[in-house]
Formats: structure tokens, sequence, C-alpha cells
């Protein structure tokens, strides 16, 4: 996989011309987006901060993986302090419009703390997303810091999200099934190991 940034765009005015299909990863703040980006590239790419609220640009990478082109988008993180209903006020209206008219963004990865798998806000984040997705628009959700669970908590936490995915970036696992995701979800189910042209 090649992976390189493109741009930092302070307002959505200065996003990148829509040129690729894009993949935009949200998610809190501090639940590991950054450390996400850099585990999943394989580059430090992004800044990991303890304290949250680190990103509040919206980052480019262009990934070039198994010969395709597709764009990660970083967005800011969202509501870290308090649990509100509208996402408008915490996030910005300019990021909601960029979410609603950004017609190349084909999935959004939501970011969830394996740790806190049921917070207000990741609900609302998710029922605020449906309210607007097209039909060709999917939404993925990775769990992140599971190193910080038990075996037998893990396991119920797959058992209640069988479509999820789960990562830890600190311990690099489950990047790979992500990095596999993403390509289906983008370019159709294919296995590039089976082909048949024997
Ligand atoms: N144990 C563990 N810690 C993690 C993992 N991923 C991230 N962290 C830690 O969580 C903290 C926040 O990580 P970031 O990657 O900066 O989080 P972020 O979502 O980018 O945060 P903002 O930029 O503030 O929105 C850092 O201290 C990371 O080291 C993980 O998988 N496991
Ligand atoms: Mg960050």
């Amino acid at each position: 996989m090649k992976v390189k940034f493109i741009k930092s765009a302070p307002t959505i005015k200065e996003a990148i011309e829509p040129n690729f299909v894009e993949v935009a990863l949200l998610g809190r703040s501090n639940v590991g987006k950054s450390s996400f980006l850099n585990t999943f590239t394989n580059q430090k790419i992004a800044k990991v901060s303890q304290t949250p609220g680190k990103t509040k640009l919206i980052n480019f990478f262009e990934v070039e993986d198994e010969g395709k082109k597709y764009v990660l988008v970083d967005l800011p993180g969202f509501g870290y302090a308090k649990v509100s209903k509208s996402m408008l006020k915490d996030w910005g209206k300019n990021l909601d419009e960029f979410l609603k008219n950004r017609f190349n963004i084909k999935l959004f990865i939501h970011l969830r703390d394996a740790r806190h798998p049921d917070l207000d806000i990741d609900n609302n984040v998710d029922e605020y997303l449906k309210s607007f997705m097209r039909k060709d628009q999917q939404l993925l959700t990775v769990f992140t810091k599971i190193d910080k669970l038990k075996q037998s908590e893990l396991a119920k936490l797959k058992q209640k999200y069988p479509n999820a995915l789960f990562v830890s970036n600190l311990k690099k696992r489950g990047i790979d099934q992500v990095r596999k995701k993403i390509n289906e979800i983008l370019w159709g189910e294919y296995d590039k190991d089976s082909k048949t042209d024997s």
C-alpha cells in the first residue's frame, strides 16, 4: 500500500477536488483516529495525542492499494466532553454540509471505543449519517482499543456487533481486515489470491 498526504484543509471550502472515491473517517475525539491512520498506512502520517481534540483540520490522504486509488479523509473528532443531540452544534455546520454533499464519499468509517460501545453520541452519529446516506454509500463500524478488553468482553462485543470490525492500533491487530473490507466495499468482492487465469 502506498500513501501520500495531500492536504490539510482548515475549512470545507479548501477541500481538494473530488476526483477520487473517498473514505471518510469519523469518531469521537481520542477514539484513536490518528493512531488508526498511522497503523493502517504503516506510516507516522498523523499526529497522535493524549489530549482530545488534537485533529482540527480535515486531512486528505491518497491511498493506492492493489493498484487502485482512493482518498482517505480524516475528519475532526466530535463531542469529547458533552453528549449532544445536535451534531451541527458540536461539530460545525460546514462539516454537516460537507458530509451531506460530498458525492464521492462511498464509505463512512465510524471508529468507536471498544470499552464504551454504547455511547449516545456514537449512536446519534450513526442515526445522523443514516438520515442522509445514499444507496451507494455504506457505513462501517470499527471498534478501537480492543487490547483493553478481556477475551470474553471482546467475544461479547463481536456477538453484539456482527458487522463491525475490531482493531488495536497499539498491538496492530485487525488492521488488515479493515483494509480488505474497504477494498471490498469500494471495488466489489474479489480475492486477489484466487485468480482463475490458469
Ligand atoms: N490501548 C490503546 N490505545 C490507543 C489505541 N488507539 C489509540 N490509542 C491511544 O488513544 C489516545 C488518542 O489517540 P489519537 O489517535 O490521538 O486519537 P484521535 O481520535 O485522533 O483524537 P483527536 O485527534 O483528539 O480527535 C492516544 O493516547 C493513543 O495512544 C489502541 O488501539 N489501543
Ligand atoms: Mg487525531
